[in-house]
């Protein structure tokens, strides 16, 4: 049983690493970046409402995602774990998916269930290396400008979890920086299954 959320910066390879802890531990990678990205490419209603957000680099608005997130954890590959790559986002999520998991705990615990534990890591790359690996990806927001403003808006909403987990003592800081195999590594070090 595992759960693990990554946080990180736009570029510091949350969803390579996700995928790849995904397969190690048996647990659906859960991306909010890509539900959204299908929505839009579906262009259902939360797609069309999504999109000019994330084209600008802005947050989708927490009344779009929360219901979003909730459907996804609710889906029966995710009862053994999951690993979250772009969510919680900002502090009214991060105390949403808290919530989520105290429930589920307690849900567990009457059904003499194993315990579930939740690691939240931080994936830190200087912010010089994420404009060149993302301007390398391109993506449809992986221009300059687009990635400047979501550094900024990382810098703004999401770096304040970090304080929001060490207070919890649910904080693993990696360093990104490295080769992606080099990472895996450390992440393996990181994360405790329970
Ligand atoms: N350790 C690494 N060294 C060099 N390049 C990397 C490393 N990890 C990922 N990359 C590359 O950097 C780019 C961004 O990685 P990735 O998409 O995993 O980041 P992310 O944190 O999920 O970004 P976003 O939040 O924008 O979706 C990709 O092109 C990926 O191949
Ligand atoms: N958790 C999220 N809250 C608000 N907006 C989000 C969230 N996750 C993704 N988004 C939007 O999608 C793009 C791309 O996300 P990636 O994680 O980089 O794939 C992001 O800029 C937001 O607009």
């Amino acid at each position: 049983m595992v759960q693990v959320i990554f946080l990180g910066p736009p570029g510091s390879g949350k969803g390579t690493q996700a995928a790849r802890v995904s397969e190690l531990f048996q647990v659906p990678h859960i991306s909010t970046g890509d539900i959204l990205r299908t929505h839009v490419a579906q262009q259902t209603d939360l797609g069309q409402k999504a999109k000019a957000f994330m084209d600008r680099g802005d947050l989708v608005p927490d009344g779009l995602i929360l219901d979003m997130v909730l459907d996804r954890l609710h889906q029966p590959d995710a009862q053994k774990g999951w690993i979250l790559d772009g969510f919680p986002r900002n502090v009214a999520q991060a105390t949403f998916i808290e919530q989520v998991v105290l429930q589920q705990k307690a849900e567990n615990a009457s059904e003499n269930a194993q315990d579930k534990s939740l690691n939240t890591i931080n994936l830190e790359v200087p912010d010089q290396v994420l404009i060149e690996r993302l301007l390398a990806r391109g993506r449809a927001d992986d221009c300059e400008q687009t990635i400047r403003h979501r550094l900024q808006v990382y810098h703004e909403q999401t770096e304040p979890l970090i304080q929001f987990y060490r207070d919890r003592n649910q904080l693993s800081i990696v360093n990104g920086n490295l080769s992606v195999d080099q990472v895996t590594a450390e992440l393996k070090k990181a994360i405790v299954a329970a």
